[in-house]
């Protein structure tokens, strides 16, 4: 079974980026947690992050032609505004999860709607670099 594991902008500044939100652990420790997760399982994981809306359409086309089984995605600050990336999830057809590391619901008005949200088979929001593990373990079970 083979996961991409895409983030979106800014996800790469975790560790600096608002830790009273995100915590102190980096993405550098995100990956390794996911990389263990994925060991345990049997999974073989792939990583990609952009900053840029387009790359990200380009890493979520590129795992239908991989072949990928399942996708994790935070799309970051794009979750609340970007089509292209609900197209595309649309468009690929592989069972996608959104993964949230603070729980949006919950914050800012304009962090409430996720455009990705009806394309995924789930989403997880507000349990931290855990998220990504349930939604590795997730995709498993299915
Ligand atoms: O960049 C992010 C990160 C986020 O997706 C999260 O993981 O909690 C939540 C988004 O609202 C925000 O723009």
């Amino acid at each position: 079974m083979n996961i991409l594991v895409i983030n979106g902008p800014n996800m790469n500044m975790l560790g600096i980026r608002q830790p009273e939100i995100y915590g102190h652990e980096t993405y550098e420790d995100l990956k390794s947690m996911i990389q263990r997760e994925a060991d345990a399982l049997g999974v073989q994981v792939s990583f990609f992050q952009s900053n840029h809306e387009g790359a990200l359409v380009d890493a979520i086309q590129q795992a239908y032609f991989d072949q990928m089984d399942g996708i994790i995605i935070n799309p970051a600050a794009y979750t609340h505004t970007s089509v292209a990336l609900l197209d595309a999830v649309k468009a690929v057809g592989i069972p996608t999860v959104e993964v949230h590391v603070s729980d949006p619901d919950s914050r800012e008005e304009f962090r409430h709607t996720s455009y990705l949200r009806d394309a995924c088979v789930g989403t997880i929001r507000g349990h931290g670099f855990a998220g990504y593990l349930e939604a590795l373990r997730l995709l498993c079970d299915k």
